[in-house]
């Protein structure tokens, strides 16, 4: 980690439809994902939270609308998801680590003059003396402290995080939190999809409610909030799975712009929810 001052990039999402094989998964996002925040992204399961951060580091492709930053290839970090990691690969965590570097270095320079940047990433996540272990010999928690490291080496403006937490102990689970609170104080940006709100409301100030469209987004204490919780449910549990695209001019929405949040916008059911107020479901070509 540098440990100097940085200016991350805003990440503006604007009639953004992401999904898999044409079928939307998520849609209708329009906002700004502002320098420097810590955004929470919540949700019932299946509500397309992975499939948002996928969309931003640009695993997947947008089906409709754009995704806009001035972020450069290599200043947006991802961590998937633990159950996406395969880790019966036979590498040390030096090794795991180490890949923070590919962007930068390429896979085949030589690590022997960074070595010193990759145990102090490894120190800071509390894992001396742990660099010729297997990363398969790793608790859970071992194993997720070195992926933090390999996001330190990263030095990204941009962090991702898809469920840092789940299945992990809560002193790991404080330490990580820390780390984070670290990397906002040195301007980056962290987006973490989370399923404990009470960890967000404690430690992120924005939360963006998904239920495969934006159902409230802004600060956490606005947003979180009963009625609009039962909402993301009430809406996830309505989505038709085999829907097609929507045509973007369908959903008029007061999207969060720099100018100010809206904790509450969309305030209308679409044709996914209960009331059918957008019978069409007009197909992009
Ligand atoms: N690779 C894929 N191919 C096809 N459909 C997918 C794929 N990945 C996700 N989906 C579908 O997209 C929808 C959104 O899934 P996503 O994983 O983004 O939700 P999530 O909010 O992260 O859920 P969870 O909290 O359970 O992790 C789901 O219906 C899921 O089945």
């Amino acid at each position: 980690m540098s440990g100097t001052a940085m200016r991350a990039d805003a990440i503006r999402l604007r009639g953004l439809t992401l999904g898999y094989d044409r079928h939307p998964a998520v849609h209708h996002l329009d906002g700004t994902i502002a320098p420097g925040d810590l955004l929470a992204v919540v949700g019932p399961n299946g509500a397309g939270k992975s499939t948002l951060l996928k969309g931003i580091v640009g695993e997947i492709r947008a089906l409709d609308g754009t995704i806009e930053t001035q972020a450069r290839p290599g200043a947006i970090a991802y961590l998937p998801q633990a159950a996406e990691i395969d880790r019966s690969f036979p590498l040390s965590v030096l090794d795991l680590v180490a890949m923070g570097l590919w962007r930068p270095l390429g896979p085949w320079r030589s690590l022997s003059r960074r070595r010193g940047r990759l145990l102090e990433a490894l120190s800071a996540v509390g894992l001396d003396g742990f660099e010729d272990r297997p990363i398969g010999t790793l608790s859970g928690g071992q194993f997720q402290r070195a992926l933090f490291a390999r996001l330190i080496v990263q030095d990204a403006g941009i962090i991702l995080l898809d469920e840092p937490f789940t299945g992990i102990d809560e002193r790991t689970t404080a330490d990580l939190l820390a780390l984070i609170r670290g990397w906002r104080a040195e301007g980056r940006t962290v987006v973490a999809a989370l399923h404990d709100l009470a960890q967000v409301r404690a430690h992120f100030p924005t939360t963006l409610v998904l239920a495969r469209r934006p159902i409230a987004w802004g600060p956490t204490a606005e947003v979180l909030t009963p009625a609009v919780l039962a909402r993301a449910l009430r809406l996830s549990e309505a989505w038709d799975e085999a829907a097609a695209i929507c045509r973007h001019d369908e959903h008029p929405a007061r999207p969060p712009t720099e100018d100010g949040p809206a904790p509450h916008a969309h305030d209308h059911l679409d044709h996914h929810g209960h009331d059918h107020a957008h019978p069409h479901h007009g197909a992009v070509s």
